[in-house]
């Protein structure tokens, strides 16, 4: 058998697999055995799945009891899993989804049409997709735990875990959110847009569930709490790509135009209701109907990525493009089933600004002792932190829902096998929908590598070609590296770092804040996207 060890062991024998890492300008696949697509397929996804089926042999009882489920619901699912896990690890052919809605057959559709429907031949971000969405038919196969997550567990220890930071980030926060200067405000935002990338570090899918926080090399817990507003100052050469004074800029100006032609315009068709939609839209399907010109209101949009530390830090860059007037709408984009382990669902959401809300923690910090303290001078003070500003911001935020101030959008798209230059194919819906946003904030790995096209870049390659025209709105990217694919970095910069360690892209230790201002014009709104 030919397993010989690169990082780890490449079968030859058993899988469609070759020695070789990805070449350039090609589609990531588990066939290139020096890829972290192949080791995900082969290592990583199994674990997850394994991990699952522990928790629901560990945890039935309150499982069953909560949804009131039986033991055989249980046994089903441990055997809907385990198929799906040797089917996944004998590179078998992907089979039919057999649950009964639209969403399944369009899913069946792609499977059909996919050239290599196998685990390991076909695109790395469709078969990672594909097994995430067969876990979920597992659930909805079966009555009792069509509501079951998964991962819920794992999501709110992870928010647990992360109180400490929370709280530190809620204090400075509220230095953040009183109208201010130009500088201090472009200061503010990036000190944000900072905090939202390095959040993105908390991720359960690269730990394979295991408790992360912030301190963490890789990704795994550590004891020592980081003040993360540090963590921003320490890991600044971390950041290999950082356009964030561009985006603050360009949002700001943006943003500025368009809440003056909204006011400048009352007569402008408002958000024209679909026929059938007399009714209030519920949260989760905020429309911008096709007779829609101009927003109304000046909106910016969040594509979520994990639930626990990483929402709440795109809750507080919410807050502040809010409080300081700059848009009074935050779309945020979430996923409608449990996906990847820890991306943000409704139910997550909920949970956050709740468990903010409600949060009790309290902690006396003594002062360092000084070395070289004269005799008689006094203590320096003990450092408090406290959850009073954090409960704050859970109430604001709540209201900030009920008022749609704050929108949860969970288009079905997000949880396809697309990438996305394929959305004005496969949802030109929910493209429209984009195009209303004064920008697009995309966060974390898998929608990096689904902006790129699941594509092995040329590292040099720009920002904005990559993207192979997807530009409903500015797009922003912020991503810490966890898989084998980037753009935009300086001549010279991926062979510095591979020579320091080649698998500096599959830690989530470096960040890239990159962004494409350009954007498609609105439909009949020319004057609005002139702006
Ligand atoms: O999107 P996120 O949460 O930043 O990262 C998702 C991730 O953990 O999943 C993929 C592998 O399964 C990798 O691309 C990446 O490491």
């Amino acid at each position: 058998m030919n397993m010989a060890t690169w990082h780890w062991p490449i079968d030859t024998d058993n899988y469609p697999v070759m020695r070789i890492v990805t070449p350039r300008n090609v589609e990531l696949r588990g066939i290139f055995g020096m890829s972290f697509a192949y080791y995900s397929l082969i290592e990583r996804l199994p674990i997850i799945l394994t991990k699952v089926i522990d928790y629901l042999s560990r945890e039935g009882s309150k499982i069953k009891s909560t949804h009131n489920a039986t033991n055989e619901d249980i046994r089903n699912l441990i055997q809907y899993i385990t198929k799906l896990k040797n089917d996944l690890v004998t590179n078998k052919k992907y089979d039919l989804l057999t649950v009964d809605t639209p969403e399944a057959k369009r899913w069946n559709q792609w499977i059909g049409n996919a050239q290599s429907p196998y685990y390991f031949t076909n695109l790395w971000v469709f078969s990672e997709c594909y097994v995430y969405r067969r876990l979920r038919e597992g659930c909805e196969l079966i009555k009792s735990l069509n509501k079951f997550d998964p991962f819920d567990e794992q999501k709110d220890k992870s928010f647990t875990n992360s109180l400490e930071p929370m709280c530190m980030v809620a204090d400075k926060l509220f230095t953040m959110l009183p109208l201010s200067d130009k500088d201090k405000r472009k200061q503010d935002f990036i000190t944000l847009i900072k905090l939202c990338l390095w959040a993105n570090k908390c991720d359960l899918s690269l730990s394979l569930g295991e408790e992360v926080n912030l301190n963490a090399e890789g990704g795994s817990a550590s004891a020592t709490i980081v003040n993360p507003l540090q963590m921003i100052v320490d890991l600044k050469d971390m950041v290999l790509v950082d356009e964030s004074a561009k985006i603050c800029d360009t949002i700001c100006t943006k943003a500025e135009n368009m809440n003056k032609a909204i006011e400048a315009h009352p007569e402008e068709p408002q958000e024209v209701k679909s026929e059938e939609a007399q009714e209030p839209p519920p949260p989760e399907q905020i429309p911008c109907p096709a007779k829609m010109t101009l927003p109304q209101v000046t909106t910016f949009d969040i594509i979520c990525d994990n639930a626990g530390y990483e929402l709440f830090t795109d809750l507080c860059l919410a807050h502040f493009l809010i409080a300081q007037g700059i848009v009074g709408r935050v779309r945020f984009h979430l996923k409608s089933i449990p996906w990847f382990v820890s991306d943000v669902t409704p139910r997550d959401f909920r949970y956050v600004i709740k468990s903010c809300a409600d949060a009790k923690f309290n902690k006396k910090i003594p002062p360092e002792p000084k070395a070289d303290a004269a005799e008689g001078e006094a203590e320096s003070e003990p450092t408090i932190i406290n959850s009073e500003n954090l409960n704050r911001l859970g109430h604001e935020w709540g209201n900030f829902v009920e008022d749609g101030v704050f929108v949860i959008m969970c288009d079905d798209f997000w949880t396809s096998p697309h990438v996305y230059k394929d959305m004005k194919k496969y949802d030109p819906e929910l493209y429209r929908k984009l195009q209303f946003a004064v920008a697009l904030l995309f966060k974390g790995d898998l929608n990096y590598r689904k902006l790129l096209n699941e594509m092995n870049c040329v590292p040099t390659a720009g920002f904005e070609p990559s993207l192979q025209g997807f530009t409903p709105a500015p797009v922003i990217a912020l991503r810490t590296v966890k898989a084998d694919t980037i753009c935009g970095l300086p001549d010279g910069k991926w062979e510095e770092l591979n020579q320091i360690d080649d698998k500096w892209m599959e830690t989530g230790n470096y960040g890239v804040i990159q962004f494409c201002d350009k954007a498609d014009p609105l439909p009949g709104g020319d004057e609005f996207t002139k702006l």
